[in-house]
C-alpha cells in the first residue's frame, strides 16, 4: 500500500484513456516527446519528402501498401468522421484512360499560362501515371450534411482537408519505406469522378501514384525546373494578424503564372483494351537517360520516341506503313469547296501510280503504302487501290444522313482488319483525299469539342469567304438536324459517323483500332486524318497511348481536336496537303528520333 499523508487520497488513476496526472505534466510539460532519434527521423522524412512523378514497374508489396493505406487512415479528420475513401487501382486499362485524362488537363492548362511557362509545364513528366505500379484515388465523401458533423457546420471544407491530411501521411509513410508518391491533381474532376464511377458529393482528391521512384530529388521537382523556390519561413509566418508590419514585408499573393482565358471541353468514356505496358515504357525511359545528352533533349519527338520503343518493346522496325483512303462526299454539291469532285479519284489513281503528294511522302519517310477506294466519283473503284465502298446511297449531311449505319459498321471492320495488317510493318500513318471534306470534319469536330461551327470551319484546300460562308450553313444545318445524336457521340460513335460521314473517316477509324490492337503507334495527320483517333479512342480508350499528333494543321478546329486527344504536334507547318503527306512527314522525323535513341553513346 501506499503510503498517504493525514486527510490526503491517492489519486484515482483511471483504466482507460490518459493515465497522467496534472501533477506529471507541470512537473514535466515536454515529457510527452519522443526521443531525439525519432525526431531527428521524422524531420528526415518530412524534409525528404518528394512529390514523384517517375517510377520503376517493379510491384509495391501488399503488406507495404497495407502499411502506407494504415499511415492514411490514422489521419486526423474533422468530428472524427473518416471521410477518406480509398480505391486502389491496378487495372491498366483504368490508368490508361486516367492518363489520357490528364494528357487532356496538362494542354488545357498549359494554354492557360504563359507562354515560357506553357513550355515548362510542359517539359515536367506525366508518365508517372502511366509508370507507377498502384494508383491510390483518394475520394472524399461529402455526403453526410456538413451541419451533422462536429466542427464542419462553421468550416464546411474541413471534410476535404482531413482527406488532405490522409495524404501527407501516406506521402510520409511511402518516404519513409523507400517508396515514393505523386499526388497528380491534373484532371477535370468530374471525368475524373465518372471514370471511377464515383457517386454524387464523393469527390476525388486527386490520383496518388504509388511505387519504387525512379528518381531519388534532393530538391523538389519544380525547384529544379526553375518553375518556383520554397519561400522563407519569415515570408508566410506573420505575428498576431494579417499584415501586422506593414513597414518590415507585405505577404505577396502566391504566383500566378495564367496567361489568356480558356474554354475546356467534356468528359470522355468507354469499352476497355489492351493498354501500353507499364515497364516497356520505364525501359524505353531508362535507355534515353542513359545517353550522352541532357535529359529529354529532343523534347516532344524524345516523348514520343519514348512510346514508339515502348510499343515496340525497342525493337520497332524502322518503317511502318501508309494507309491512303479516297471518299466522295455528296455535300460537295452544295458548294462547299473549290474544287471538282473529280479530283479526288484523280489523287487516288496517281495514289496508285506512286505519284499523289501522299505517295511520294510516304516513299521518302521510307514508309509503305497502301491505297483504299471508299468510294471516290466514278462507277469502277479505282484499278490498283484496294475496294471498300459504301454499299448504299448517302446524303449530304444538311438534310440526310452521309452514310447508314451498316456501311459504317462495314468500313470499321474493313480498317480495322487492314491496321491490323499494318501494325505488322511498324508505324501506321493515316492518310485522306475528299473533296468536301473538310465541311464533314469541321461538323464531327463541333460534335466532339463543343466548337461553334463560326469557330469549327477553315479554308480546306482554298475556300474564299462565299465558300466557307456555305460550308458554315452547311454545318449549322448538320448540327440542328442531328441535334442530341451529336452530343451523345461518345456513346455511339458510329451512329455520329453515318450522320456526318465520311466513308474515309470511318475506314480510317477502323484502322487506328486495328493498329492499336496489333501494338503498332498510330501516326495522325491534319483535321479529317485525326478525328479517327478521337472517335477510336471513344471506342476503346487505350487507343490513346497509341497515338502521335504528326502535325497541327492549318485546317481551324485541328488544334482543339488534338488538346481533345492530348496530343502534342511534333510539326506545325500550316500544312494543308491531306493525304498523309504531314503524317509522313512526322514519321520520318520519328524514325530518325529512333536512330537517333539507337545510336548515340550511352553512359554508365
Ligand atoms: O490535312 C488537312 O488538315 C487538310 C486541310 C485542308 C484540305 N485538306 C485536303 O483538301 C481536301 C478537302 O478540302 P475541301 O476544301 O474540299 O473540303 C481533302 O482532300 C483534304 O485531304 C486537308
Ligand atoms: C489537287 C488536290 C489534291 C488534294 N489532295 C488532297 N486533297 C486535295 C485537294 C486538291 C484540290
Amino acid at each position: 500500500m501506499e503510503e498517504r499523508s493525514a486527510g490526503m487520497w491517492p489519486r484515482p488513476t483511471p483504466l482507460v484513456g490518459d493515465t497522467t496526472s496534472a501533477r506529471e505534466r507541470a512537473d514535466d510539460p515536454s515529457g510527452w516527446a519522443f526521443g531525439d532519434d525519432v525526431i531527428e527521423a521524422l524531420d528526415a522524412v518530412i524534409a525528404g519528402r518528394r512529390d514523384i512523378r517517375r517510377f520503376r514497374p517493379d510491384p509495391v508489396p501488399s503488406d507495404l501498401l497495407t502499411e502506407v493505406l494504415t499511415a492514411g487512415h490514422r489521419a486526423p479528420s474533422v468530428g472524427h468522421s473518416q471521410p477518406w475513401r480509398f480505391i486502389v487501382v491496378r487495372d491498366p486499362s483504368v490508368r490508361d484512360r486516367a492518363a489520357h485524362l490528364a494528357d487532356r488537363a496538362r494542354l488545357d492548362q498549359a494554354a492557360l499560362l504563359t507562354n515560357d511557362r506553357a513550355a515548362r509545364m510542359l517539359d515536367l513528366k506525366l508518365e508517372g501515371l502511366r509508370e507507377a505500379p498502384v494508383g491510390v484515388v483518394v475520394v472524399c465523401d461529402r455526403r453526410t450534411p456538413a451541419a451533422g458533423v462536429l466542427g464542419r457546420a462553421t468550416f464546411p471544407d474541413a471534410d476535404l482537408w482531413s482527406c488532405a491530411t490522409a495524404i501527407e501521411n501516406m506521402w510520409l509513410a511511402a518516404r519513409a519505406r523507400g517508396l515514393g508518391m505523386g499526388w497528380v491533381t491534373l484532371f477535370d474532376p468530374d471525368e475524373l469522378s465518372s471514370l471511377l464511377g464515383l457517386p454524387e458529393d464523393v469527390v476525388p482528391m486527386g490520383w496518388m501514384c504509388l511505387g519504387w521512384p525512379d528518381e531519388r530529388p534532393p530538391t523538389p521537382g519544380l525547384e529544379r525546373a526553375a518553375w518556383s523556390k520554397r519561400l522563407p519561413l519569415e515570408d508566410v509566418v506573420m505575428e498576431d494578424r494579417w499584415f501586422e508590419n506593414v513597414d518590415a514585408w507585405a505577404p505577396t499573393a502566391p504566383v500566378s503564372h495564367l496567361g489568356a482565358a480558356h474554354v475546356g471541353d467534356g468528359t470522355h468514356a468507354g469499352h476497355v483494351a489492351q493498354a501500353l505496358p507499364a515497364e516497356s515504357l520505364v525501359a524505353a525511359t531508362d535507355t534515353a537517360d542513359g545517353l550522352l545528352s541532357p535529359a529529354e533533349s529532343l523534347g516532344v519527338l524524345d516523348r514520343v520516341v519514348s512510346r514508339v520503343e515502348a510499343l515496340g518493346r525497342g525493337v520497332m522496325p524502322l518503317t511502318g506503313t501508309l494507309v491512303l483512303v479516297g471518299a466522295a462526299h455528296p455535300v460537295a454539291a452544295l458548294g462547299v469547296s473549290a474544287f471538282e469532285e473529280r479530283v479526288t479519284r484523280d489523287v487516288l489513281e496517281a495514289a496508285v501510280a506512286g505519284s499523289a503528294m501522299g505517295a511520294v511522302a510516304a516513299r521518302s519517310a521510307g514508309l509503305g503504302l497502301v491505297v483504299i477506294d471508299a468510294g471516290v466519283p466514278g462507277e469502277k473503284p479505282v484499278g490498283g487501290a484496294l475496294p471498300a465502298r459504301p454499299l448504299d446511297l448517302r446524303g449530304d449531311l444538311s438534310t440526310t444522313d452521309a452514310l447508314t449505319r451498316a456501311d459504317v459498321d462495314r468500313l470499321l471492320a474493313t480498317g480495322r482488319r487492314l491496321g491490323e495488317g499494318a501494325a505488322r510493318t511498324g508505324l501506321v500513318a493515316l492518310g485522306e483525299v475528299g473533296i468536301g471534306n473538310t465541311t464533314v470534319a469541321a461538323a464531327l469536330a463541333c460534335a466532339v469539342t463543343g466548337l461553334s461551327p463560326l469557330d469549327a470551319v477553315g479554308v480546306g484546300a482554298g475556300a474564299d469567304s462565299d465558300i466557307v460562308e456555305r460550308k458554315r450553313t452547311v454545318v449549322e444545318q448538320a448540327l440542328a438536324r442531328i441535334g442530341p445524336r451529336a452530343t451523345a457521340w461518345r456513346a455511339d460513335p458510329a451512329d455520329l459517323l453515318a450522320a456526318v460521314g465520311g466513308a474515309e473517316i470511318a475506314l480510317l477509324t477502323g484502322v487506328v483500332l486495328g493498329a492499336a490492337s496489333g501494338g503498332a503507334p498510330v501516326v495522325l495527320d491534319g483535321l479529317a486524318g485525326s478525328l479517327p483517333g478521337v472517335l477510336a479512342v471513344s471506342i476503346e480508350p487505350s487507343v490513346q497511348s497509341h497515338l502521335i499528333a504528326g502535325q497541327r494543321s492549318r485546317e481551324r478546329a485541328h488544334a482543339e481536336v488534338l488538346r481533345l486527344l492530348g496530343l502534342e504536334p511534333l510539326l506545325s507547318l500550316r500544312l494543308r496537303a491531306g493525304e498523309g503527306v504531314g503524317a509522313a512527314l512526322a514519321a520520318s522525323l520519328v524514325l530518325q528520333g529512333l536512330k537517333i535513341r539507337r545510336g548515340v553513346a550511352r553512359t554508365q
